[in-house]
């Protein structure tokens, strides 16, 4: 009697008996592919080129930066050799192979098509993330539309919809308030749903999303008493057993039932690379196998609770499909009672064998503009070229049966991961995703100290004669300390000390961040940076000072030595700004100590508490009292005095154009008494623009220039206050960053969800008050809305091109060309940041070469720089070119010394050799 055929068998033989058009060798397309999955390179060009198409002016255009992009791939010469409109031609193909339709009209007809196919099918808007509610609003619309389109047309009603595109402000810190405009928003689309007795099904993204995504999934559940609801969770998460148990139990003690869309997840590279640049672990598994194999584990788990949740296995692997089938059969259940759901256009050949084998297929069936359409189109090429992803095995090499089915826990072991020795290590910022993080937050705020006893009283009260004793007081006792402390021998000790602060610190993180927020109003993630950036200061210049004190030779001949050493400066005077109140504080004072020097401290007025702080914390590592001292009081009193005093030699300041240009000033007039050239660290402001090109990528652009300008109330030397903007896009522009700038949450900083709150005292309210009235009168008003403001047509002469207002103040210019943008970016007297979002490379050189800023940002906001990553530091009037955060620092805090020492004796050298 014959075997009876298993349904692996039976899919195995169905699906390779099929070609797969994706990979058909005999279309321009199939052949790209092809090639992209066999060389990284070109795949890497070829996304480039995806991604900037759609902002593409003309075939001639697409030609160019074709061979751009390419100029240093292996590509074959068919592609080279393709004119303008066959390359659109192959792009728009690779495009529709995936996406459904540019509207509702082309979406129908592919999903009645899907339809009479014996498919189900759920229809998703393509949309990345919104940038103002303006853009959610229309998204929203945009699925009532689809919810009245199917309806209307008699077709069943199954839709998906992405958080991130429901509310643009979105986010960890607004937890609260996502969830609450989640799920009031999920019920108006519910609202339609329903009446049309269709599925509304919620997606899920990015990791840092899924806790939000998640509890609104549960709040809709549990509020609307409505089985057709699903939600997506991803198994390539290390968390999602942990997150499945808990919806289980959700459903199981509410009795509620609704349907999880299992999936192994489409962001792998993009949340490894994010995690690695915070320096958090991985959340997603570091083998694709492992990813299998949790799936597998996920789906059994989910199998055992189907009589509430009803099962959708998404995968194109035939191995899942199976397995999918056999646990289902376990369960009891019949093919219709659970559904396999594929990507519109991935593995057609199987999804095909499915149907054909009689099971139930939903296809994913987005629609959309290319726009966003291309950021959807990149994830499915890496997904279908992955190089342990099964589409590739299956369809591209053919991979044997034995291999397809194989079960993904007898694989080998993962390569162990490369730790990288020679790069220094930012600390990590917080994971406000986890609630852990966001509680100890809040009990920080309840018990931070805002006043240390004392410190208000010195700064108000003190007088110049006082402060002129106390000083004598404090350099008298560094110089009666100094031997001990800058021996070259105590090196490894300062170093020693820096760390110990650093542990501290991280230790006391919460604490040191929740006293930034209530002095002087930082957001919370930002008052965190802020507290990582001090460590890293510590732990950077600790390791820096190693080498500088580690004995060097330079070039040495026969009977000579030669050799290079450093000494401290003596007595360095610290003088900083209350905006980074901790980082830049931290930064100057351990460069200065850890070189040998003695320290006086004075923080800025507005921040004597966290400048309190720091200086206790160098106190309980082991700096001597007798080498840092703290000297909070008004500028004009005591850092005037710090400025003039002869025994001070070194000077490290942070602050204003003015006062840093005044203390250059003071310092170039030789002091009687004073045994030094006295030198001096002067870091002052900026008037940074960022330059907007024609092919820019507006999501990005706007985000840049929002985050840049708006972050901690554009109180940052960093900040942008100019957006130089090609004039293509200027208008585009213009709106989209006004309705996103008018949709961030303002308020208080002790709120974890505002992105603005008030600036850090009435006189800085004031001064931006002035700058606003400048703007009217210069500009066309796009927005004001209490501190912040975007001002459009400022030219280059306006003072609100010119001056530093410190403040959230954006003067938008127009450019005809990147020559003028730079040009413009570049008339003012500042250079301190600068960048450009552009996919233009030849325009990206130009910046690079050109611009005249200390840090350059691409693509990308233009502040906060990492040490070690981004040493930071301008020129022109601000700065001289230092590097706070680089390998060069230190040489400011000390005196080269060079030795060279006769080794003849009568004729003899002890490197002769004989
Ligand atoms: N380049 C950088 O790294 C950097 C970093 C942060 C801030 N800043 C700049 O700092 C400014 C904002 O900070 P701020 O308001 O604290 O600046 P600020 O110049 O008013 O004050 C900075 C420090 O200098 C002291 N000071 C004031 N007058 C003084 C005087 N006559 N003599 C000696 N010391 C005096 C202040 O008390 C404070 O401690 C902005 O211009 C910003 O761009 C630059
Ligand atoms: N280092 C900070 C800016 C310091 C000035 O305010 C940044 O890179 O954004």
């Amino acid at each position: 009697m014959a075997k009876p055929v298993n349904f692996r068998e039976q899919l195995y033989t169905q699906t390779m008996s099929r070609k797969d058009p994706l990979f058909d060798s005999g279309t321009p397309g199939g052949r790209v592919l092809l090639h992209a999955a066999a060389d990284h390179q070109f795949m890497a060009a070829l996304l480039y080129l995806i991604d900037v198409y759609p902002v593409l002016n003309g075939e001639r255009q697409v030609e160019e930066y074709r061979d751009d992009y390419f100029a240093a791939t292996y590509a074959p010469p068919w592609f080279m050799e393709l004119d303008g409109s066959g390359l659109s031609e192959l792009l728009e193909d690779l495009f529709a192979s995936f996406v459904c339709g540019r509207d509702l009209t082309q979406a129908l007809a592919a999903v009645s098509s899907m339809a009479e196919r014996g498919f189900l099918y759920t229809l998703d808007t393509l949309g990345e993330a919104t940038l103002s509610e303006e853009e959610a609003e229309i998204y929203l619309a945009k699925q009532l539309e689809a919810v009245e389109v199917l309806s209307g047309a008699g077709l069943p009603v199954h839709i998906t919809v992405k958080p991130t595109s429901l509310y643009s402000q979105i986010g960890p810190l607004n937890y609260e308030r996502s969830v609450d405009v989640l799920v009031s928003r999920l019920k108006r689309i519910l609202t339609a749903v329903k009446d049309a007795d269709g599925f509304l099904h919620v997606d899920m993204e990015q990791r840092v999303y899924k806790n939000i995504t998640l509890s609104a999934f549960k709040r809709l559940v549990s509020e609307s008493s409505y089985h057709q609801l699903g939600i997506a969770v991803q198994s390539y998460l290390k968390e999602t057993g942990a997150d499945l148990r808990d919806l289980t139990a959700f459903a199981r003690r509410g009795n509620y039932r609704f349907t999880v869309r299992l999936v192994k997840g489409a962001y792998y590279e993009y949340e490894r690379i994010f995690a690695q640049e915070n320096g958090w672990p991985s959340p997603v598994f570091e083998e694709k196998y492992m990813t299998d194999a949790a799936y597998e584990e996920n789906l059994a788990l989910l199998f055992e609770n189907s009589d509430l949740i009803r099962v959708a296995a998404a995968t194109h692997n035939m191995r899942t499909a199976a397995e999918t089938r056999r646990l289902a059969e376990e369960a009891g259940l019949s093919s219709h009672e659970y559904e396999i759901q594929m990507l519109n256009g991935m593995a057609s050949g199987m999804a095909e064998a499915l149907t054909a084998l009689g099971q139930t297929v939903r296809l994913y069936a987005p629609y959309g503009p290319m726009v966003p359409g291309m950021a959807y189109l990149v994830r499915r090429l890496v997904e279908n070229t992955a190089r342990d992803g099964m589409v590739r095995l299956q369809f591209i090499q053919a991979a044997s049966r034995e291999d397809i089915f194989a079960s993904p826990t007898v694989t080998s072991s993962p390569a162990p991961s490369r730790a990288d020795g020679e790069h220094f290590s930012n600390h990590p910022p917080g994971d406000f995703s986890l609630e852990a993080v966001r509680r100890s937050f809040s009990h920080a705020l309840d018990t931070a100290p805002t006043v240390i006893t004392g410190v208000k009283k010195r700064i108000s009260n003190i007088s110049t004669n006082e402060i002129s004793t106390r000083l004598n007081e404090a350099v008298n006792a560094i110089q009666n300390a100094a031997a001990a402390w800058k021996a070259a021998s105590n090196a490894p000790r300062r170093a020693e000390i820096l760390r110990r602060s650093a542990g501290i610190m991280s230790r006391r993180i919460y604490e040191l961040a929740a006293v930034q927020v209530l002095e002087v109003g930082k957001q919370w993630d930002q008052a965190y940076n802020d507290v990582c950036e001090a460590i890293d200061f510590l732990n950077y210049y600790a390791a820096e000072s190693e080498k500088l004190f580690s004995p060097r030779s330079l070039s040495n001949i026969a009977g000579e030595r030669n050799s290079l050493s450093y000494r401290p400066r003596g007595i360095a005077g610290v003088i900083a700004p209350w905006n980074f109140p901790l980082a830049i504080s931290t930064g100057m004072t351990s460069a200065a100590l850890v070189t040998g020097n003695g320290v006086l401290y004075k923080p800025a007025e507005e921040s004597a508490v966290t400048g309190r702080l720091m200086y206790e914390i160098f106190m309980e590592a082991g700096v001597p009292a007798e080498i840092l001292h703290f000297f909070p009081g008004e500028g004009e009193v005591v850092g005037a005095a710090l400025v003039s005093h002869p025994r001070i030699n070194c000077i490290a300041f942070t602050g204003s154009k003015e006062v840093g240009l005044g203390i250059i000033e003071t310092l170039s007039r030789q002091q009687q008494g004073s045994a030094y050239v006295r030198s001096s660290v002067t870091e002052m402001g900026g008037k940074n623009g960022i330059i907007i090109d024609s092919d820019a990528d507006l999501d990005v652009a706007v985000e840049a220039v929002l985050y840049s300008a708006f972050g901690f109330q554009g109180q940052k030397c960093s900040a942008a206050s100019r957006a130089i903007v090609h004039e293509s896009l200027y208008n585009e522009f213009l709106n989209r960053l006004t309705a996103a700038a008018d949709s961030l949450i303002m308020g208080d900083a002790v709120d974890p969800g505002t992105f603005l709150g008030p600036a850090v005292s009435p006189e800085a309210e004031r001064k931006i008050a002035d700058y606003i009235a400048i703007g009217r009168e210069e500009g066309r008003e796009m927005l004001v809305k209490d501190n912040l403001a975007i001002f459009a047509d400022i030219r280059p002469e306006h003072r609100l091109a010119q001056e530093e207002v410190f403040g959230p103040v954006l003067a938008v210019m127009k450019t005809e060309s990147i020559r003028q943008g730079i040009e413009m970016a570049n008339a003012v007297d500042f250079g301190l940041t600068g960048g450009i979002v552009s996919r233009n490379r030849g325009h990206i050189d130009l910046v690079r070469e050109h611009l005249e800023a200390g840090n350059i940002y691409i693509n990308r906001s233009i502040t906060g720089a990492l040490v070690g990553r981004q040493p930071f530091g301008g020129f022109k009037l601000s700065g001289q070119g230092t590097k706070a955060g680089g390998s060069q620092y230190l040489l400011n805090f000390v005196h080269p010394v060079a030795v060279s020492e006769n080794m003849l004796r009568r004729g003899f050298s002890p490197d002769f050799t004989g």
